[in-house]
């Protein structure tokens, strides 16, 4: 019997098993990715009602910069391209942003919420 989840894969069955090993250790960490962003996105929608309530702008570029600094120091020490890492970053946040536009323009009192 082979173990647990040896054979979880959707992968067809003469799939190396070297390639097969390494599939699956990239399902687990896109599956990683999508549970932290999802979690990203349910903290960065409540920043946006935050804001929203104390009548701050979506973005924030100033907080923008110091993050990038971050993470492309971050990105060097850990062997990732820090222009990759930027960019990714910057691809969450323009969505964050958009979320947070949307929320300012619903609350009451605003010409989209008419
Ligand atoms: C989440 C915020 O709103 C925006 C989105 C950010 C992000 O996704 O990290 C960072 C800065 C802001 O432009 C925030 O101000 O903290």
């Amino acid at each position: 019997m082979s173990s647990p989840g040896a054979h979880r894969s959707d992968e067809p069955v003469d799939v190396p098993d070297q390639l097969r090993a390494a599939r699956q250790t990239i399902d687990n960490i896109d599956a990683a990715l999508v549970h932290m962003l999802a979690e990203r996105f349910r903290c960065t929608q409540q920043v946006g009602h935050l804001k929203a309530d104390l009548g701050l702008p979506p973005s924030d570029p100033e907080r923008e910069q110091r993050q990038v600094a971050r993470l492309r120091t971050l990105a060097q020490e850990a062997g990732l391209d820090p222009v990759f890492a930027e960019k990714f970053l910057g691809f969450i946040v323009e969505e964050v942003i958009r979320h947070h536009e949307d929320i300012a323009a619903r609350r009451p009192g605003t010409a989209a919420s008419r």
